[in-house]
Parts: structure tokens; C-alpha cells; sequence
């Protein structure tokens, strides 16, 4: 089985091409190539399948098509998995890399190009300085909520990135937080579990984040996370639009939150391939 091996900010995924839509992964599998001992190693994997060949991505289509009037044609679906097997609506970081894959692969122009998600269909371009921006859709804030980090408890904003997010402000520098253990949260408010950000404002639009992500824990960047973080320091500043800057543990990243949307910006980056023995995954 092919694999390219990329990251987002040091947001990582095993990337499986998968042209003629027939890889079925397990969550056993999944796990087991994202492991960091035994496996490639990972924070998740992305599947690149043709939407033609996937019954789900041509669902969601479909949808798109009917309910936002959607009348590109987007060619290629994300299966985005998290390193515990388990499915993800959205990966923000993930989808950079997957544009970068496409581009590189001669798949797709760089100038700009769609891509189905299970959270809709998202619009990407890629610079000619190399950074690729994904088009993430209008964030949708539902209210706050708790979390419990190492003992210390926060309250946050609710996100919904087409993947549940809480993003706490806290005036604390947040670079010794312990993020190691799944963070405490409501399950009435978060009954598929959350992704949850710690944020430090540290100056004009520009935050400080740590997260943890659901379904593979601690990691050096979160997309999604970026955009929800951008939108709690938007909130508290009592402001709507403008660019944020995000400082995460493996760089930067910008968000612009617009009327109508909100962009992430970063680079993508492309670091090994190979063929990995599929006969060891289950
Ligand atoms: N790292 C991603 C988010 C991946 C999905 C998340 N763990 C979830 O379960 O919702 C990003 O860059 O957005």
C-alpha cells in the first residue's frame, strides 16, 4: 500500500492515495499506522479517493448541491481519520497537506480547487510563496461550556467547525500546560467528544494556542482549532472580522475571519513515501 507522509505546522497525517475508491481501513488499521512505535506514525490519515467512487463523498454532494447551491465540481474526497481510528467531520491542517498531495501528484491546480469533507465542500489555493489557505466555512458559535485541564478549570466558547471545538482564553502563558490526559468536558454539550484549545491573547490579534485534539491527543497544531481560537479571541475583543495570527507549538498560522467565512492559512508540507506492508494491518 502507498503512502505519502506530510504535516501542517507539525500536524501530521499518513496520506493513503487511494485512486480506485477499494481501501477499506479498519479503526484497527488506522490506529496501527498512526502509532509512533510501531507504525508510520501520525495524528491521523487521509484518504484520497475521486468523490465519483464514494458513495459518502457523492452524498454529501449531492447535499451541497441541494441545500447551499453548490455548483463547482469537486473531484476529490477527504476521508480524514483520527490516529485512534475513529472519523473526524474536518481536519483544517489535514486538508492543507491533502491540496498539497494533490497538487504535487499533478491532481489538481494549484491556483484553487475544491474538496469534499464531511463537513461540506471546502475551497483551497495553494501561493506561489507556498502557503495553502483552505476556505473553512462560517464558524458557528453555540454558547459556551467547561473543560478541566491538570486539575485547573476553564470555561470557553463552543465552536462548531463542522468539528466540535471549545476554546478557552485564559490570561495565563500556556506553554507548561500539561495537555497530556484527555481534557474533563460535558457530554450533554459534546456528546461526540470535543477538541479542546487553550488560548492566550498575547498581543494585537495574535494568540498563543495548545490543544487537544479528540481521538489522537496532544498535537503540535489544530486547523480547525486555529479558527476557533481566532473566533474566542474575536468574541472577547467584541470584534467579528479581522486576521489573527495563531501561534501553535509547531508555527504559525493565520486565520481571516470575514462576514461571510473564515480562512486558514499555513503551510503544507510533503516529508516522505514508501509502500507500507498492508498484510500486517488487520
Ligand atoms: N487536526 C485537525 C482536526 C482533526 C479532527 C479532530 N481531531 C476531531 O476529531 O474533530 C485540524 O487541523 O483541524
Amino acid at each position: 500500500m502507498r503512502f505519502v507522509k506530510g504535516h501542517g505546522t507539525e500536524n501530521d497525517f499518513v496520506i493513503l492515495p487511494d485512486p480506485d475508491g477499494v481501501l477499506e481501513l479498519s479503526a484497527t488499521s488506522i490506529a496501527a499506522l498512526c502509532d509512533r512505535r510501531s507504525g508510520i506514525g501520525a495524528d491521523g490519515v487521509l484518504r484520497v479517493v475521486p468523490v465519483k467512487l464514494s458513495a459518502e463523498a457523492s452524498e454529501i454532494i449531492a447535499r451541497a448541491r441541494r441545500e447551499a447551491g453548490y455548483t463547482g465540481d469537486a473531484e476529490w474526497f477527504m476521508d480524514y481519520r483520527n490516529a485512534d481510528g475513529g472519523m473526524a467531520e474536518m481536519c483544517g491542517n489535514g486538508l492543507r497537506v491533502f491540496a498539497r498531495y494533490l497538487a504535487e501528484a499533478g491532481l489538481a491546480d494549484p491556483a484553487g480547487f475544491d474538496v469534499v469533507t464531511r463537513a461540506g465542500v471546502r475551497p483551497v489555493s495553494i501561493a506561489p510563496d507556498g502557503m495553502v489557505t483552505v476556505d473553512m466555512g462560517p464558524p458557528l458559535v453555540k454558547g459556551e461550556s467547561w473543560t478541566t485541564v491538570a486539575g485547573t478549570h476553564y470555561t470557553g466558547l463552543v465552536v462548531d467547525m463542522g468539528n466540535p471545538h471549545l476554546a478557552c482564553l485564559t490570561g495565563e502563558p500556556v506553554a507548561r500546560l500539561d495537555l497530556g490526559a484527555h481534557p474533563g468536558f460535558d457530554p450533554a454539550v459534546f456528546p461526540t467528544g470535543v477538541n479542546v484549545e487553550i488560548v492566550n491573547p498575547v498581543g494585537e490579534r495574535r494568540v498563543v494556542m495548545r490543544v487537544h485534539e479528540r481521538g489522537s491527543g496532544e498535537t503540535r497544531s489544530c486547523g480547525t482549532g486555529a479558527v476557533a481560537s481566532a473566533v474566542a479571541a474575536a468574541h472577547a475583543a467584541g470584534e467579528t472580522t479581522g486576521t489573527w495570527t495563531v501561534e501553535v507549538l509547531g508555527g504559525l498560522l493565520t486565520v481571516t475571519l470575514t462576514p461571510q467565512t473564515s480562512l486558514l492559512t499555513g503551510p503544507a508540507v510533503l516529508v516522505a513515501s514508501g509502500d507500507h506492508p498492508a498484510t500486517t494491518l488487520i
